[in-house]
């Protein structure tokens, strides 16, 4: 199998990662030939993990290469989506396999209006990543992903994926895994983000802990209005379990807005706001949460 894989950051690298240790083919798309020209030529990937080194070898390309795509998985940020896809749309079949590997939703929804009738998959993971340069990966953690059908007649995994060596869930239930990781950066992100904090000193401050709360409390509102089961316990004693466990952590919200680069707020809380609205539901704290972090994000950029 040849898999393409579109959005050469952290996961995708890492996914190169997996996919090439499966015995697949691996060609990364990378945004243009400005990017091309910061790889290495031979497209040699730096992996380390548990301290130990290894590296591999992709095929390196832009949107638009000829070569047709069969097997694509997407690795973009979730509000990339569209137009990455969109430049790399005349080169998908009818029988291309579409994985969306990333955080947040909506983004889903809105390819499958986009594609229409295409055999495509969702998944999410705790896995950790991060480059350290372009090529230079290191896996922090292989952490679960869970991974569905979002069409019909779409198998249960996309090809190759069963020789994976990382902790697959395949399951028919994708739309509850995605909730779960929304409902989770939900009360976790904006937060960590708003008061510059590690995740772990979110439980150190009763203010802090009130506010978590009361997002908590709204999320699973509409969780369940819209037909969603998220944890067998509250959603406030998962996130602070989430939050203990990746106590030493700066969410990713909080590096992108550190950063000055774009955050997954609107795919995040703004999705959660949406699905609110539509559901006749107040979210007041949620609401406030993404204005907050609207107004610390680079101005134009939703
Ligand atoms: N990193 C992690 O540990 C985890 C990340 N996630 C989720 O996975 C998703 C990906 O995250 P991550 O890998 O960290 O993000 P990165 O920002 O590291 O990677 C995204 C990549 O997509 C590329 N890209 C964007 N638009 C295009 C385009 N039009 N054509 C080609 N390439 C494009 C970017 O290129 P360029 O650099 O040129 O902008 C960048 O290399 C996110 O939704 C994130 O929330 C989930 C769990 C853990
Ligand atoms: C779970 C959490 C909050 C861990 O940092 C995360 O997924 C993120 O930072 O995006």
């Amino acid at each position: 199998m040849h898999w393409h894989i579109l959005g050469a950051g952290a996961i995708g690298c890492l996914w190169a990662d997996f996919l090439t240790q499966a015995g697949q083919k691996v060609s990364l798309i990378l945004r243009d030939q400005a990017s091309l020209a910061q790889w290495p030529a031979g497209g040699r990937l730096e992996i380390t993990e548990a301290e130990q080194p290894h590296h591999i070898h992709c095929q390196l390309e832009t949107p638009d290469a000829e070569v047709p795509i069969r097997h694509l998985l997407v690795a973009t940020k979730a509000y990339d989506t569209l137009s990455a896809v969109e430049a790399i749309q005349p080169r998908l079949h009818d029988d291309t396999e579409i994985v969306l590997l990333q955080n947040g939703m909506g983004q889903q929804e809105q390819l499958l209006e986009r594609l229409g009738n295409v055999r495509l998959w969702a998944a999410t993971t705790t896995a950790g990543a991060w480059l350290e340069t372009r090529n230079k990966l290191h896996c922090v953690s292989r952490g679960d992903t869970h991974i569905g059908p979002l069409t019909d007649n779409t198998s249960a995994l996309p090809s190759g994926w069963d020789r994976l060596d990382i902790p697959l869930h395949p399951g028919s239930d994708i739309q509850t895994h995605l909730w779960r990781k929304l409902a989770i950066n939900c009360a976790i992100n904006p937060l960590t983000a708003l008061f510059d904090c590690r995740n772990g000193a979110l439980l150190e401050d009763s203010g802090r802990i009130e506010l978590m709360r009361n997002a908590c409390r709204e999320v699973e509102h509409v969780a369940t209005a819209a037909g969603i089961e998220l944890f067998p316990e509250p959603l406030e004693v998962r996130a602070a379990a989430v939050a203990r466990a990746t106590g030493e952590n700066f969410s990713s919200m909080l590096q992108d807005i550190r950063h000055g680069r774009r955050s997954e707020i609107e795919q995040i809380t703004g999705y959660l706001c949406q699905q609110a609205d539509r559901l006749n539901i107040e979210v007041p704290v949620n609401h406030s949460l993404l204005q907050g972090i609207r107004a610390l994000s680079p101005t134009g950029q939703r």
